[in-house]
């Protein structure tokens, strides 16, 4: 039975929709990332999850049964968490875990092996106020998982950091995946393709991806051509306005075409190198590249 199944979710604010008619399942062990740009509604999504808020229609069951009565069940890492920072990294994981209603001797054991999964036992006795950003979501990290919930969500847990805690923090998710089924939310691509199975890409409230990692590229690759010469800046305005041209992407000396028919597409472009006499370097026809699709949806 999966750990989330989300049918037909849709939020608006007023007269607004900002998540239309969404639907996907987590399973048991799986690590799925919600994967869009700024403002796609990936906040809302997870918010509806946790119970925050109410969705405007649609249903969300957690195990089969109704969402809302399961809470306890799911850890949550904000993506601006917030502590009382005079109280110890150790203090707060005991003010946690009684509020969840773990008993002093379990409790006890499961916060040393937090700490010592998140790398913070020789900083427990310290203040929170003296952690650095990174040890504060890791603290985080510990606290969402100190009463061993089903399903971990977090909400863009790398995206503020710096390369290095960046780094530990995706190290400290590939332990954590072992053994807990997560959802977490990121407009970066390359984490998600990092550390998940599954994808989930939303944009601007509906999803338009969700699928394996593997068969993203088998499902939605199409193909684009590649030209590479020198004063791109000149040429690529030239191709830009022909209607066979679907799109065109300008990095560094080369230009990635997607036409609508490739046939018609690449006599066209060669006649266009002919008469522009282009000093072409390179003309190829290739696969979208995992990112090449994102990019190109969330346009
Ligand atoms: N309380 C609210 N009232 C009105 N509009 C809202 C509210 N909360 C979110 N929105 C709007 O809903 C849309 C989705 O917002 P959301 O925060 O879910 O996006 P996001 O994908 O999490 O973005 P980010 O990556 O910037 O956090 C945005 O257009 C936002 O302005």
């Amino acid at each position: 039975m999966a750990i989330i199944q989300v049918n037909h979710l849709k939020k608006s604010y007023g007269d607004r929709e900002v998540i239309s008619d969404v639907s996907f399942r987590i399973e048991d062990g799986e690590c799925v990332a919600l994967l869009g740009p700024n403002g796609a509604g990936k906040t809302t999504i997870i918010k509806m999850l946790l119970d925050i808020t109410k969705p405007t229609g649609g249903q969300i069951l957690f195990q089969g049964e109704r969402h809302d009565r399961m809470r306890q069940h799911i850890g949550y890492l904000p993506q601006h968490p917030t502590f009382y920072s005079w109280m110890t990294g150790k203090e707060l994981l005991e003010y946690m875990g009684e509020l969840s209603g773990i008993d002093k001797k379990h409790l006890e054991q499961r916060m040393d092996e937090l700490l010592d999964l998140v790398g913070l036992s020789r900083e427990k006795d310290k203040q929170i106020g003296t952690y650095s950003g990174g040890m504060k979501q890791r603290l985080g990290i510990a606290q969402a998982l100190i009463h061993r919930p089903k399903l971990l969500i977090m909400d863009e847990p790398v995206s503020a950091m710096d390369p290095l805690g960046r780094r530990n923090m995706m190290e400290l998710l590939k332990v954590i995946k072992l053994e807990t089924t997560i959802l977490f939310s990121t407009h970066i691509l390359h984490d998600a393709e990092e550390l998940c199975d599954n994808i989930l890409i939303l944009n601007q409230g509906k999803l338009l991806v969700n699928d394996s990692i593997a068969q993203v590229t088998v499902h939605h690759q199409q193909p684009v051509f590649i030209i590479q010469a020198p004063r791109v800046k000149e040429w690529v305005p030239l191709l830009a306005n022909n209607p066979i041209v679907e799109s065109i992407d300008q990095s560094g000396t080369a230009a990635k075409i997607r036409v609508t028919n490739i046939d018609q597409g690449r006599d066209w472009l060669l006649d266009q190198i002919n008469q522009m006499r282009l000093p072409v370097q390179k003309f190829e026809l290739v696969q979208e590249s995992l990112e090449d699709i994102f990019l190109r949806m969330v346009k």
